[in-house]
């Protein structure tokens, strides 16, 4: 199989002796027309992709800073059909990998083809869909077949061995290897076991291992950083670009 350009984006990043970093914002926090504007702004920054949050009435996985901030964004008309063709709209400006975190229910309301159709116009980088188990996501997955758009699985620390290798060995673009049990938000503590989970991990996994999950502070961007072959950071991004804190943003990309 040829190497998706997410994961490419993530290798190219690991072979210069960096770890990869992924904010994920919430689109149309505080009105659609300010995600171009963040999206140059992370780019410019310096992040290797970007995860894009499509507001959803019922995120179930979302700590409080992130179903804030799909209230704000439902509040401003924001769906999945709005933010596509936004960046649609946004083109070619953009050029590191984008990834759209969805659940599932507005893929299907938009249509798997023609999601996938318009996901491929864009040129997007990949997808996660949090509520879409691995055993139902054949119909999605043929949809996605040659589209280079890449299905980004989650795999949770209480994931047994078994269904760990399942994951892996079907997992595009990279692992989400989730760093806590529970749901989004900031963290003081992680569990201690934390290193060996991600040597397992990384050795079963064809693709790159990212963590993600409670991590809000540049030291443990550094500390989980190191364990992984990069992270993902979604709350703190979040808040930092609500409060209009574009150094406080900075200084967790550039951790
Ligand atoms: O906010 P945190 O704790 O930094 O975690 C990342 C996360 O926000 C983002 O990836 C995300 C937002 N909603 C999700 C739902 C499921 C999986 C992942 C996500």
């Amino acid at each position: 199989m040829t190497e998706m350009m997410l994961t490419k984006a993530i290798n190219a990043c690991i072979g210069r002796g960096e770890k990869a970093f992924i904010p994920y914002i919430m689109a149309g926090d505080d009105g659609l027309h300010t995600l171009k504007d963040n999206l140059l702004f992370l780019q410019e920054a310096g992040v290797t992709a970007i995860e894009i949050g499509i507001p959803f009435s019922d995120p179930v996985a979302d700590g409080p800073v992130i179903q804030q901030a799909g209230e704000r964004a439902l509040a401003h008309g924001v769906t999945l059909r709005s933010v596509v063709e936004e960046l649609t709209a946004i083109g070619n400006e953009i050029r590191i990998p984008l990834i759209i975190m969805t659940y599932l229910n507005p893929v299907l309301r938009y249509g798997i083809g023609e999601f996938v159709e318009d996901c491929r116009r864009i040129g997007l980088g990949g997808l996660i869909i949090p509520d879409l188990p691995l055993e139902e996501s054949g119909l999605l997955r043929s949809a996605l077949d040659g589209s280079g758009i890449a299905l980004v699985p989650l795999v949770s620390l209480t994931s047994p061995n078994e269904r760990i290798q399942k994951i892996t060995a079907t997992g595009e673009g990279f692992i989400y290897a989730v760093t806590v049990n529970g749901i989004t938000g900031v963290r003081n503590e992680f569990e201690d076991n934390l290193a060996l989970h991600f040597e397992h991990l990384k050795a079963v996994s064809p693709v790159p291992v990212l963590a993600g999950f409670g991590i809000s502070t540049p030291e443990q961007v550094r500390a989980i950083g190191g364990l992984a072959d990069g992270v993902i950071v979604g709350s703190a991004i979040v808040d930092a670009f609500h409060r209009q804190d574009l150094a406080g943003v900075k200084a967790l990309v550039n951790a």
